[in-house]
């Protein structure tokens, strides 16, 4: 059945029109790879080197990688002119910045904006006088209503404990339906999040109820969105999407606390139930814009959707099928299923775990996202209009948006960091920076700050809004982002979306322990609860120090092979790579069912016949099925 035509596909499809009938009038030959159709290509299952790739071969996820550059970015390790006469492939020049390009980082990355605009909402919320007449508890000091801790906690977290839901249930979802009907799905959640909502009255419990639906819809698109920028865009522009990602969430965070400052003025329900109705706006448009983008190519391959695959990376290059790229692409994606699926494809979640060097990689991510939450960023963007206004602000609205500008603004140098100091570097500075700050935000706040009457003490309320501010900047350069593009880099592909599943679940884990006990905590020990923040953050710069290996700079398969020879983490800035040898990945290697066939001594000493495990060859015995199409993708 012809598959329905995208008006972004319409356009390029003409320029490309366009752009091979000039070649031709130029005299240029019109390309064609003539092995496309017939050659078979040997399977290399029975070689020692299974699934290992040569010099040439960029294999698993990438190209030839560049040492200097960013992780993300790699070389394009492309054949010259005359290698490329020589196999007939079109290796003209890959221009990036494209309409469709930024289409899909602009639609994409509204799944981060959800995300943000959600949690940066309830801060005001809890504040605003309608919705405290309403939801809130009516013993406030004087009669006035306000919120128990448990009603505060039950609303903020509840959206929290549905993301958490939300982040695990995504992959498999997206794996039966693909990425594009989750997509949608996802928005239809948080919109039915939504209305529940704002169509109440006076029940609070239906915020809450509320706002755990739109958090399974939160949570889903928190997967899937770096999900299908990563799978679908050009690999010079993956790392800089999924950064583009916590842009997103801070821009949401920004116009929420912008929406709730203007808002908060009404006097009936308007002052809540209009940011929450604009809060419809983004899904919207995502929704329907992600109908115009074309459906994952890796998903798509493994439907058996071949040629839908090859047009999909064709156009997301912007070049034409016959490609180097696309044809790159088309390897990568067909070696990695291979390799998955020799043994029989009978690999079990628990290789996230018994895998070569992935139980350690795993409780790190996990570990990671839950330091991020505990750095204490959530403290302000949850609570923040209240801890202000406890510092005796007239307006603490006005300071939220402070706090929500700074994180904003600061996330945007952050994505120059993320690609220029190196992750160790970067994450423990902003970790050490964190604890300084909060030390002083606590402890200004629980000695000098005279917390009944803030207005005694404006110096205080001062110093404390500053280093709120300091802390946020350090946040938003350093934890805020890196610690999605690390997570998103320290897994092999086969096992990345389970284990980026898992580490996201986590951080919502902690999100919702944070904003769920806040109030208690903060109830019992006041701004001493920052020095429990401070003590994280101390323990976060150990944990990168003593663990984490530097990715800076580096290959994805560069990154695999540090962690499977056991590099010191120490000495992993310095490490370098066995210099034109195949780095042994997890993903090249053909593992049986269990993978906990590959240990130190075997890898390092690249015995390749130690990493097959007598499997026979995936495509020829095992009926594993080829779905290739091509049978063949040209070695370049
Ligand atoms: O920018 C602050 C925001 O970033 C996150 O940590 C996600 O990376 C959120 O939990 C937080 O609200």
């Amino acid at each position: 059945m012809p598959q329905p035509i995208s008006f972004l596909d319409w356009i390029e499809s003409y320029r490309l029109f366009k752009k091979d009938k000039t070649t031709e009038a130029n005299g240029g030959p019109k390309k064609q790879d003539e092995t496309l159709n017939g050659s078979k290509e040997k399977s290399r299952a029975l070689d020692g080197h299974a699934g290992q790739h040569n010099g040439n071969d960029d294999g698993a996820g990438g190209a030839t990688p560049n040492r200097t550059g960013g992780v993300l970015s790699v070389d394009s390790g492309q054949p010259s002119d005359g290698e490329v006469e020589k196999m007939g492939v079109d290796n003209s020049r890959v221009k990036i910045l494209r309409p469709r390009i930024f289409a899909m980082a602009l639609i994409v990355s509204i799944g981060g904006l959800i995300f943000g605009f959600d949690t940066g909402q309830i801060s005001g919320f809890l504040e605003m006088s309608d919705f405290l007449r309403r939801f809130g508890n009516s013993n406030g000091s004087g009669g006035t209503p306000a919120f128990s801790d448990v009603r505060s906690g039950t609303i903020v977290g509840l959206l929290s404990i549905g993301t958490f839901l939300g982040a695990i249930g995504a992959a498999p979802i997206a794996d039966f339906f693909g990425r594009k009907v989750t997509i949608v799905v996802g928005n239809i959640i948080f919109c039915v999040g939504v209305i529940i909502q704002i169509a109440t009255t006076n029940a609070w419990y239906q915020i809450a109820i509320g706002r755990w639906v739109a958090g399974l819809g939160v949570g889903m698109l928190s997967v899937l969105t770096p999900m299908y920028q990563s799978e679908t865009a050009p690999r010079h522009v993956r790392g800089a999407l999924v950064s583009a990602y916590q842009l997103f969430i801070t821009l949401g965070i920004f116009i929420a606390y912008c929406i709730n400052y203007a808002t908060e003025t009404d006097n009936g329900a308007r002052q809540w139930r209009l940011p929450m109705g604009i809060g419809f706006t983004w899904p919207v448009i995502m929704a329907v814009g992600i109908m115009f983008l074309r459906e994952s190519p890796r998903w798509d391959y493994r439907k058996g959707r071949i040629d839908r695959a090859r047009t999909t990376i064709a156009k997301s290059y912007g070049v034409t099928e016959n490609h180097w790229e696309v044809k790159r692409e088309m390897r990568e994606i067909k070696e990695k299923f291979d390799a998955e699926n020799a043994g029989g494809g009978q690999h079990r979640w628990y290789e996230v775990f018994t895998g070569p060097r992935m139980a350690y990689r795993t409780l790190l991510g996990i570990t990671l996202q839950a330091l991020q939450q505990l750095t204490g960023a959530n403290f302000f963007f949850y609570y923040g209009t209240k801890i202000f206004q406890a510092t005796g602000l007239n307006n603490s609205y006005v300071t939220s948006m402070i706090l929500g500008g700074v994180n904003f603004g600061m996330t945007i140098p952050g994505l120059y960091v993320v690609e220029h100091f190196g992750r160790r570097r970067a994450l423990i500075t902003g970790a050490l920076w964190m604890f300084c700050c909060f030390m002083v935000f606590s402890s200004v706040g629980h000695f000098a700050l005279d917390q009944q009457n803030p207005t005694n003490t404006p110096g205080a309320g001062t110093a404390m809004i500053v280093f709120a501010c300091l802390f946020i900047a350090g946040y938003a350069q350093t934890w805020g982002p890196i610690i999605w593009a690390v997570t998103g880099e320290i897994y092999p592909t086969r096992y990345r979306a389970k284990c980026m599943g898992m580490a996201t679940a986590n951080n919502w884990t902690w999100n919702f322990l944070i904003s769920f006990f806040t109030p208690f905590i903060t109830q019992a020990i006041d701004y001493r609860y920052g020095y429990v923040f401070a003590a994280c953050n101390f323990l976060g710069a150990i944990v990168v120090y003593f663990f984490l290996c530097e990715s800076q700079g580096r290959s994805l398969e560069e990154i695999d092979t540090m962690y499977i020879l056991h590099v010191s983490p120490l000495k992993s800035s310095k490490w370098q790579a066995p210099e034109g040898e195949d780095l042994v990945t997890a993903d090249a290697l053909h593992l049986a069912p269990g993978a906990r066939d590959i240990r130190k001594a075997d890898a390092a000493g690249m015995e390749g016949e130690h990493r097959v495990e007598n499997i026979p060859p995936a495509t020829d015995h095992h009926g594993i099925h080829d779905i290739s199409g091509t049978n063949h993708v040209p070695e370049i």
